[in-house]
């Protein structure tokens, strides 16, 4: 017994030496500063419930581009625009693939989306890319405007009965009935519970799996344990099987029924494209499905719910937007807003890219990793394999790029000097250089155009429609908590008065 201990001991020290090796070792002579780690657990102990807080503060001491280790994974955060674009514009192709860690692995295994890598991630992105073009913009646009429909119906419901209406939950609705129409051409019913229905079907194990690992766990960025890590997700992990399930009826219902000439939905489009010959084209099929349910769903309906809470805490700014919207309708002789109303509209735009910096969803976007060592601008060093994230919270609050950085002010977005080197699509929205909440260059959120569709549609046809007020007559607590997207803390209701039109 006293011999397996010393075993034990003696491994164990070999461990701990092997791992400070690792951390404390010197790379380059342009390494990035950061703070000291400790073995093992690197800078993990240094991270509250709140990280992006904790980051924020680091840059203070280390700079806008300084590394932590999260336990053995190099990580390097950035806060500033410029630097950003140098490393996810300008090179690309080093930063261009997702950390090999096993959650990322775990139940789509590279394929789809989000989560490949390489030449396989350059075919991916192509393939969604000209699927969302061939789904063409009226599709989406009718697709959209058919739930901003419905929503209006169910929130004229409350403000008949004088019920407070929960944004959360009807948000949700919102952009899952549009995700839904959109991929499987599936109309979800307007008085469908979205805790009962099909919609549940998915929501349910989708919010499971990012409750359970969406958020990182020590297993997946400690060495010794990522092979264990992985099996144990394979043997035990419930939801993914499940939302595969979920998948495979939708998808055995579509191969019945397509008519390759005229495809339905995104689902008919996919199938089309990456035909069904191998177990890798029905697995990138499927991953690319729940990449959309993962990424598209939650932040649209996020910074939906934020609109709500800014415009009942905010209510000069809300009848500011009620008045742009109504006069405008009046001139033209319409009472609905469309997306091509858009250019016309330019406060109720800056409204919701205030709110998207404000109070962004996304602290730390989708994770890239370096995929050769590199030396940015002749002084930063950054490693191969070093996981590289972005801190939004930190460039949003900037104040040499947003002036009054903690004031909630729509009208910095109406000032517009165009500086950066962003693409066309990037630019017109992007019209701060700092202001980048889906990201920059290549690999930025593929849904941008599809995420401003919905904000836009629905935000505009509720402020036309209703004044949002709390439910007290006071302030609803602004408080956000920590999660794969950064939520209101408290789950709150609103109350809903007509407005005349
Ligand atoms: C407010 C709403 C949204 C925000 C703030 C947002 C933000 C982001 C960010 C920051 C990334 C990471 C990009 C990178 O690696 O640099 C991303 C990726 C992605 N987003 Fe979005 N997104 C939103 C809505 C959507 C919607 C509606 C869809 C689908 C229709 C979508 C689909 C995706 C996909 C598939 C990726 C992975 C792209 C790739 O790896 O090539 N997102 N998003």
């Amino acid at each position: 017994m006293i011999m397996l201990i010393k075993v034990f001991v003696l491994l164990l020290v070999v461990y701990i030496l092997h791992n400070s090796y690792k951390k404390y070792k010197k790379l380059d002579k342009n390494e990035l500063k950061g703070p000291t780690p400790i073995p093992v657990l690197g800078n993990l102990h240094q991270l509250s419930s709140l990280p992006h807080r904790d980051l924020s503060k680091m840059t203070k001491d280390y700079g806008d581009i300084f590394r932590v280790w999260f336990a053995d994974l190099y990580t390097v955060v950035i806060s500033d625009p410029v630097l950003i674009r140098k490393i996810y514009v300008e090179n690309h192709e080093s930063f261009r693939d997702r950390p090999k860690i096993p959650s990322m692995k775990y139940g789509t295994y590279y394929h789809g989306t989000a989560a490949s890598m390489g030449e396989d991630w350059v075919r991916n992105r192509g393939i969604v890319s000209s699927a969302m073009r061939k789904s063409n913009i009226k599709h989406i646009y009718e697709v959209i405007n058919n739930q901003v429909d419905v929503l209006m119906s169910t929130m004229k419901k409350y403000e008949k009965r004088s019920e407070p209406f929960e944004p959360r939950y009807y948000m949700t609705k919102y952009t899952m009935a549009a995700m839904f129409k959109y991929i499987f051409n599936e109309d979800i019913g307007e008085d469908e519970d979205i805790h009962t229905g099909e919609i549940q079907k998915i929501m349910g194990p989708m919010n499971q799996v990012m409750e359970d690992f969406g958020t990182g766990s020590l297993f997946d960025v400690l060495e010794i344990s990522q092979t264990f890590y992985l099996k144990w997700l394979e043997l035990t992990e419930k939801n993914f099987p499940l939302l595969l399930k979920f998948f495979n009826g939708r998808y055995e219902q579509h191969l019945e029924t397509i008519k390759p000439e005229s495809p339905r939905d995104l689902l008919d489009i996919l199938i089309n494209e990456y035909g069904t010959n191998t177990h890798d084209d029905y697995l990138n099929i499927a991953s690319t499905v729940l990449d959309f349910f993962f990424a598209g769903t939650d932040t649209s309906s996020t910074t939906l719910e934020y609109l709500f809470l800014m415009m009942a805490n905010y209510p000069e700014i809300q009848d500011k937007v009620h008045q742009e919207v109504k006069s405008y309708l009046k001139q033209i002789g319409k009472d609905k807003v469309e997306l091509n109303d858009r250019q016309s509209l330019p406060y109720v735009v800056a409204v919701i890219k205030e709110t998207l910096r404000f109070k962004p969803v996304t602290p730390f976007g989708v994770p890239r990793s370096c995929v050769n060592e590199i030396t940015i601008d002749e002084k930063y060093f950054i490693p191969k394999g070093a996981q590289v994230i972005i801190n939004y919270p930190s460039i949003f609050e900037n104040e040499k790029y947003f002036k009054n950085a903690n004031q909630f002010d729509p009208s910095r977005f109406l000032q517009t000097t165009t500086t950066n080197t962003a693409s066309n699509e990037e630019s017109s929205f992007n019209s701060n250089l700092a202001f980048i909440p889906f990201s920059i260059g290549p690999r930025n959120c593929v849904g941008m155009q599809f995420a401003q569709d919905e904000l836009f549609l629905a935000f505009a046809n509720i402020v036309l429609n209703f004044t949002i007020k709390s439910v007290d007559g006071k302030k609803i607590d602004e408080t956000i908590s920590y999660g794969v997207t950064l939520k209101p803390k408290t789950r709150f209701k609103v109350l809903l008065e007509k407005r005349l039109i």
